[in-house]
């Protein structure tokens, strides 16, 4: 085998010659230089005359070498094992603090970095003592992909459910403690990526992740966090060295080692994928594994995330799910979804979060009831935004309905809002919310009202301890203050919306005349601050949620509307901010000549027919919102805000003092009789009804339940949109425990389209539909939904064949509620027996299942009396008119039940029979 020249070898060696020996650089050149294989000419051109790094002087060093030839470089390489036998490195770098230090050092500077805070930057609202709210996430293996038609908000309840059915069945649920041991164990390599919606928590959860390492002694792991936010500001090509030594500046003296011989520790965490600014370009990208090389970032990213440059490392990604796409499937290896909080979950961040056990009861009680909020709160920036809202505006809200009386007793008038509260989230009371009388927020649009207030009331400038009651009986003076801010605010928002803008810079506060005040701090934040390559001082600005951005640009639209002047006007200049007064007066005055009522129309119809046009559903929330607030009692939360109501020109709009605007809900009907609605507006137009307190909105539920009960409905099948519709309707009604649709032509998609709120009935029954296996695996998801109720699942000639038995069985196994089963006539086989046998081995809730005519022979009675051997819960097994071929009556070992298999010899007129002896009465 020919032996490698020294000179290759170098050439070969570079990059961890320069690492390992700068540092010796001067004894190694004194040594050279006596032993004759370099010169003094060579030494200075080496040194550089003092300007040059001890780095790039050993690089000189190194071309010096192999440029003289082949001689100096067998010199200097056995004069490196002189040294490193003589621990002449390791002395030499002894000096320094060992890396045990420098890591502990890191890990304290970390945790104190990554401290819980919540949107105001501050740690009111969030659970104390255990900061962090356990929440679910999804896992997969390989990244999935998410298509989304709707607004993420309510694809996050739903995916809470459907987390198994977007994953096709290869996803599972898992906690964080799950996520943490498989990043931080040392197989944990490869990319990560951790998808959820703007709120879901991802950002909470990098910093628990890096508040838990901190603390854990066992882990060998160097876990180095950067958000994208902070490489968008990177804007000339740098080196990944430079880059990690300027942001970790106190692991500079051993970055080189960490990227070198402990490469393998290092987990990286890339937050916010969505706020990359640079494109990443997987397929053009020149590939470049040195870390010294200076780059741009985008490249340096793309070739972390290929596994190029530093090819030993891990790499945790976090993005929103409409940015996932930007990596290539095959380059992640595990993908996370968040779900979101669960019911307990919720539950769980309501204790933590509220200063009383009362109050977080009473919170909770009040959620958990009215489902549509209920949803939402999957998310746990939603969570932060009720919990905020009603936790100080229990009295915010009730204030201007308070008895006579009580507004000198501060305690009185707590207890007596809180007892309004309580008795709004008592059980088992009917939701309709258009006769929701009383002052308790019903609708999203009235929580973020009561959002709003609570926080102009309570935190920006402050509330004394104590003088929370004369604060709210300031209320509408300081709405009414704070408007002309609003204003500029909402447009500001509104604007962003439009142009599916969710940054903003300095340019556009001062468009919309916004300076960093008081009022703009509790709605934004900064998300840039100092821009390192140009040495220049950006910032760059956000609403705080993206909900609240929706919810702002709809204030604005409807205070403008509603004023009669033109929410458009306020976006192309600034003067009607600048003088708002005199811009109201003017537009208010010209509105009235131009016929009031007419315009006001058409600016609503125009805000709905955006959210109808927009398939992509970023405008869902914004239309909820214009609706909701269109609704007077709504905006009586914000009285001061919209205080000249009602405007004698709104007389005939508002003929009810508790209604909204007949022709909002006549827009609204007309948009779900649309022909052209898809599945996801129509289910948005239904919130909007929810949110405007459409008072025919129970009828409509009773209407479809009428229809569905009508004799011979299978032959007129019904469009998916419908569903949809049922499905809204039904999370309305208090009572769900059964819902029958035997025989209704209800095929997969439309059972899909259920999905919200199949788990929540105890009896479903499903018979005589064309579910086929795709329904059984919604069925499947459904079984195993945290919420599940459902006791008794009666799915007879649905057509699910072996493959849906296989598939519902799969959820079966994870289900603990279910005790009814009856899948009669369909086709199920022996394989399907098979599959069921599997869930019976381990299955304790079960007791009656009906399996009469599918086809099951000898062979699939055996898979069954083999599973009944371990099961000791179920009661009945019925399997009448299937295929056994001989009459049998046997006893399984080791089962105190009776099996019987009943039927002459090649009947098919046969059955097994199991009675639990236990159980018989
Ligand atoms: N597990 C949790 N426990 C308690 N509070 C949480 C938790 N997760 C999130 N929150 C609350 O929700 C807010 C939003 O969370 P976070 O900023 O982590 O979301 P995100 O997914 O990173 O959002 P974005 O995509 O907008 O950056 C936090 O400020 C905090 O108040």
């Amino acid at each position: 085998m020919a032996v490698e020249s020294c000179s290759v070898e170098i050439q070969k060696r570079r990059v961890e010659l320069v690492e390992t020996w700068s540092k010796c650089l001067n004894p190694l050149l004194d040594h050279l230089f006596k032993i004759g294989a370099v010169t003094e000419e060579d030494l200075s051109f080496i040194k550089g005359g003092g300007v040059l790094g001890e780095r790039d002087c050993m690089r000189t060093l190194l071309d010096v070498l192999q440029g003289r030839g082949e001689e100096p470089c067998q010199a200097f390489l056995l004069l490196l094992s002189n040294f490193e036998a003589s621990d002449f490195k390791t002395t030499n770098l002894s000096v320094k603090e060992p890396v045990s230090e420098h890591l502990q050092k890191h890990k304290d500077i970390l945790a104190r970095q990554h401290t819980p805070g919540n949107y105001l930057g501050t740690t009111a609202g969030l659970p104390k003592a255990d900061w962090f709210t356990d929440i679910t996430f999804s896992k997969h293996i390989g990244l999935q992909v998410p298509v989304h038609f709707q607004h993420e908000t309510s694809v996050v309840g739903d995916a809470f459910r459907a987390g198994r059915a977007e994953a096709r069945g290869q996803g599972e649920t898992c906690s964080f403690k799950d996520i943490y041991q498989s990043l931080l164990s040392d197989s944990g390599n490869g990319v990560a990526l951790l998808s959820g919606v703007a709120g879901s928590g991802k950002t909470t959860v990098i910093k628990r992740l890096v508040q838990e390492w901190a603390m854990d002694a066992d882990t060998q792991k160097i876990v180095l966090p950067l958000s994208f936010r902070e490489l968008s500001l990177i804007t000339i090509p740098q080196s990944l060295q430079v880059l990690l030594s300027d942001h970790y500046s106190h692991l500079k003296p051993i970055l080189p080692e960490l990227m070198t011989s402990k490469q393998g520790q290092i987990l990286l965490i890339l937050d916010g994928l969505d706020e990359f600014s640079f494109p990443l370009d997987f397929e053009r990208t020149p590939k470049c594994s040195d870390p010294e090389r200076e780059l741009p970032v985008g490249a340096m990213i793309v070739n972390l995330i290929k596994g190029i440059l530093l090819p030993d490392i891990a790499i945790l990604l976090t993005s929103r799910p409409h940015a996932v796409a930007k990596v290539p499937q095959l380059l992640v290896n595990r993908f996370y979804n968040v779900l979101g909080f669960s019911p307990a979950q919720q539950q769980q961040y309501f204790v933590q979060s509220c200063s009383s056990s009362q109050i977080a009861a009473t919170i909770w009680g009040f959620v958990s009831f009215h489902k549509p909020l209920q949803l939402m709160c999957h998310i746990p920036a939603f969570c932060w935004i009720v919990s905020t809202a009603l936790h100080n505006s229990t009295s915010c809200l009730f204030f201007d309905f308070l008895p006579q009386g009580c507004e000198s007793q501060t305690s009185a008038s707590k207890e007596v809002g809180q007892e309004q509260f309580q008795a709004s989230s008592k059980p088992n009371r009917p939701i309709n919310n258009t006769q929701a009388t009383g002052s308790r927020p019903v609708t999203i649009t009235e929580i973020y009202c009561c959002f709003y207030k609570t926080i102009l009331l309570f935190h920006v400038g402050g509330c004394v301890e104590g003088m929370h009651l004369n604060r709210l009986q300031d209320a509408p003076r300081v709405l009414k203050e704070t408007k002309a801010k609003l204003r500029c605010l909402g447009a500001l928002a509104f604007k962003g919306l439009l142009e599916r803008r969710f940054v903003f810079d300095y340019s556009d506060l001062t468009f919309f005349s916004l300076d960093g005040s008081e009022f703009l701090r509790a709605f934004m934040m900064e998300i840039l601050k100092e821009d390192r390559s140009s040495l220049t001082y950006e910032k760059n600005f956000q609403f705080i949620h993206t909900s609240i951005q929706e919810f702002l640009a709809a204030l604005y639209y409807v205070l403008e509307s509603l004023s009669g002047s033109d929410p458009f006007t306020g976006l192309k200049s600034n003067v009607g901010l600048l003088a708002p007064a005199m811009h109201m007066h003017l537009m208010t005055v010209i509105s009235k000549l131009r016929q009031p009522q007419y315009l006001l129309r058409r600016r609503i119809k125009k805000a709905l027919n955006w959210g109808e046009r927009h398939q992509s559903g970023h405008l869902d929330l914004f239309c909820r919102f214009v609706s909701g607030l269109l609704h007077p009692r709504t905006r009586f939360i914000l009285n001061g805000l919209f205080r000249d109501e009602p405007r004698p020109y709104l007389a005939s709009c508002v003929p009810l003092p508790n209604a909204s605007p007949s022709f909002v809900l006549q827009l609204l009907y007309s948009q779900l009789n649309s022909p052209n609605l898809s599945p996801e507006r129509h289910l948005n137009v239904c919130h909007c009804l929810y949110e405007a307190q459409d008072p025919g909105l129970p009828q409509r539920l009773q209407a479809w339940l009428k229809l569905l009960s009508q004799e011979g409905m299978g032959q007129c099948t019904l469009a998916t949109r419908d569903w949809s519709e049922l499905a809204f309707l039904l999370q309305l009604s208090p009572d769900l425990q059964t819902l029958n649709l035997d025989a209704q032509g209800l095929s997969a998609e439309g059972l899909r389209r259920l999905l919200p709120v199949l788990p929540l009935f105890s009896t479903l029954r499903l018979a005589q539909n064309p579910l086929g296996p795709e329904g059984a695996e919604v069925l499947s998801v459904a079984l195993q939904s945290p919420d599940c109720h459902i006791e008794r699942l009666w799915v007879v000639s649905t057509g699910l064949g072996c493959e849906g038995a296989r598939i519902l069985a799969e959820g079966l196994k994870k289900n603990h509620t279910v005790f009814d089963l009856r899948m009669a006539i369909n086709n199920i086989g022996d394989i399907g027996a098979a599959s069921l046998a599997e869930v019976l081995k381990t299955n304790h809730t079960l007791k009656d299942i009906r399996m009469r005519d599918n086809l099951m022979t000898d062979k699939g009675a055996e898979h069954l009396k083999s599973a009944l051997m371990e099961n000791t819960t179920l009661e009945f097994l019925w399997l009448f008119d299937n295929k056994f071929s001989k009459e049998d009556a046997k006893k399984p070992k080791n089962s105190h039940r009776n099996i019987y298999l009943v039927g002459a010899a090649g009947s098919e007129k046969s059955q097994i029979l199991v009675k639990n002896p236990d159980k018989q009465t």
